[in-house]
């Protein structure tokens, strides 16, 4: 698995998913947002968590329209992977891989702790390392992580099964306590929580782990 991790002004989880993509085995290249192309032979791309652009005008508003979205998005459209974590999510969201929004949190407060997440689905290439259903604990960091799409959206997601993981008891607001979700494909993938947080024993926790070695065993490359 060749994995790039893009790398914003105030990007600050991007060496964090690249140690969880080296851990199963991954070639790891970061990319600078100014690039305009991506490594040959690149399988994922991670969008990393942060506080790209300081988090002005909306979080990942400004990311999204950097030069190497375009390329991102080129990636995600000939049917390669991409995976955002919570800055990365909103990234994704803000250039339309992803549908819906996140907005401020409901409770307005930047919130930093572990929290319950069940595993939606098993059918994705991220997902397939867990059962369905499974409760996960994997840390979240974040003041926008409130997700909200419209009715006919959140109906959508859930009628193609195409949400990834929820709160076990939402922290954010986030509408059917959605926490990640899966482009119509299952290839695009963003969630608010961060499972490079949770991937190593030194972390005090080792649920994110099963999503890396899932994709690993997905992303296998000469
Ligand atoms: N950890 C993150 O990626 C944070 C994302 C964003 N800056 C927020 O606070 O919502």
């Amino acid at each position: 698995m060749h994995a790039a991790v893009i790398v914003f002004p105030g990007s600050n989880c991007d060496r964090d998913l690249a140690v969880a993509f080296k851990a199963v085995g991954a070639k790891v290249s970061m990319v600078w947002h100014k690039d305009t192309s991506l490594p040959e032979g690149v399988d994922i791309v991670g969008v990393p968590g942060g506080f790209s652009y300081g988090d002005y005008l909306r979080c990942g508003a400004i990311a999204a329209n950097s030069p190497i979205c375009r390329e991102v998005a080129a990636h995600a459209e000939r049917g390669g992977y991409v995976m955002g974590i919570c800055n990365g999510f909103q990234v994704l969201t803000e250039t339309g891989l992803l549908p819906g929004a996140l907005l401020r949190n409901a409770g307005l407060k930047y919130i930093c702790r572990t929290v319950p997440l069940r595993v939606a689905t098993a059918d994705s290439d991220y997902t397939s390392g867990y059962e369905a259903g499974a409760m996960i604990d994997i840390p979240i960091a974040h003041h926008d992580g409130n997700y909200f799409a419209d009715g006919d959206t959140i109906a959508k997601l859930h009628g193609e099964d195409r949400v990834a993981f929820t709160y076990g008891d939402n922290p954010n607001g986030s509408q059917s306590d959605i926490a990640g979700i899966l482009s119509s494909n299952r290839r695009v993938l963003g969630m608010m929580p961060h499972p490079e947080r949770a991937a190593d024993a030194g972390h005090g926790g080792t649920d994110g782990a099963a999503l890396f070695r899932a994709l690993a065993g997905a992303l296998v490359t000469a």
